[in-house]
């Protein structure tokens, strides 16, 4: 996030938060089965308050479907570039659905360059609607993968919603807070491949530079290669450790603005020096597109002013998609 209209308070300077050395990990089962939602709903608020980060276990999701979904990833990115081409993300115009190639988006375009390639893709829509919300690109040639994709997608789609409900519970607001702000979400869903760097490594050239997620939730899922960098209080880079059979969950802009910063899009990056490509599967759940976000009447004060202007969710994400993806200004022009 940035937003010039918003205060940029350094978050290390505010002192109630604690400090981390670890992600905290979080049984998320009685929440799903709904046995110990509020205790679930705990754990969540102490990890978003502090660390914008958490592990997920006892998600639910099936092993195999998470496996299959890598064995996708990995089927396509081993494709000819030329091949990966063909479904090129400005192909999409502004539905930002298809391949990004290495350095085709930057996180954190002032300081670094990614050396990552992507498949973006979202919700099925037969024709371009508006930001987000288009056609996909699928690659012809590879079996099943458009059917896994989809699957995963919807999976991670009705976790997400069963967490926005925990973190509903967390605030103190009614489970069912989020349901009419997600109703048509934008929801985006990535494969990245990540080739390890060697010799002299430099922050202009990492695996994706730091940077906040803009939206509501994003539920990752990663390999056992690691590389994943959440940055603690003390301005510290604490390593997101690969913990098979767990994903990691962080909270993103959104979140931050409605909890008047209470809640914390917390700072990321990837740095693969591991020797091995790394891969990993975000999902990203925002809102609806015209969703406003703004602090909650019970996160303001006179001693605690609103640190954030209202924003739309979607205008707030194509902001951020501007900044990281330089080919977007060439398809904004043209509309
Ligand atoms: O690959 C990862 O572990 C993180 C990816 C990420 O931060 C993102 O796509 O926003
Ligand atoms: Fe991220």
């Amino acid at each position: 996030m940035t937003n010039s209209d918003l205060v940029h308070l350094d978050d290390r300077l505010r002192a109630q938060r604690q400090s981390f050395d670890k992600i905290p990990i979080i049984d998320i089962g009685p929440l799903l089965d709904n046995t110990g939602a509020l205790s679930v709903a705990k754990e969540i608020r102490w990890a978003f308050a502090n660390v914008g980060f958490m592990y997920a276990k006892n998600h639910g999701v099936p092993a195999q479907l998470v496996d299959d979904t890598f064995a996708q990833a990995r089927a396509f990115f081993k494709q000819p570039l030329e091949e990966k081409m063909k479904l090129h993300i400005a192909n999409s115009g502004i539905a930002l659905h298809g391949y990004v190639e290495m350095f085709g988006e930057n996180a954190d375009p002032t300081n670094s360059k990614d050396l990552k390639e992507c498949f973006d893709f979202g919700p099925e829509r037969p024709a371009l609607e508006r930001p987000f919300f288009g056609p996909n690109q699928w690659p012809s040639a590879l079996l099943g993968f458009r059917a896994t994709l989809l699957a995963y997608h919807q999976i991670m789609k009705d976790l997400a919603t069963k967490l926005l409900q925990g973190i509903a519970l967390s605030l103190d607001l009614p489970r069912d807070f989020f349901n009419s702000k997600i109703s048509d979400p934008i929801t985006y869903q990535r494969l990245l491949r990540y080739p390890p760097q060697s010799g002299r490594v430099e922050e202009k050239i990492i695996g994706i530079g730091a940077h906040t997620d803009a939206g509501n939730l994003t539920i990752l899922a990663q390999d056992s290669v690691g590389g994943l960098q959440v940055m603690n209080r003390e301005g510290v880079w604490v390593e997101g450790v690969p913990i098979a059979g767990t994903f990691v969950i962080n909270i993103g802009d959104l979140l931050q603005i409605l909890t008047n910063g209470m809640y914390l899009a917390n700072s990321h990056r990837v740095v693969n020096v591991s020797g091995r490509e790394r891969y990993s599967i975000p999902f990203f759940i925002d809102a609806n597109y015209d969703a406003v976000f703004e602090p909650l009447d019970r996160y303001v004060s006179p001693s605690n002013p609103s640190r954030y202007l209202p924003v739309t969710c979607g205008a707030h994400k194509l902001g951020e998609f501007v900044r990281t993806f330089p080919h977007l200004e060439n398809v904004l022009r043209e509309r």
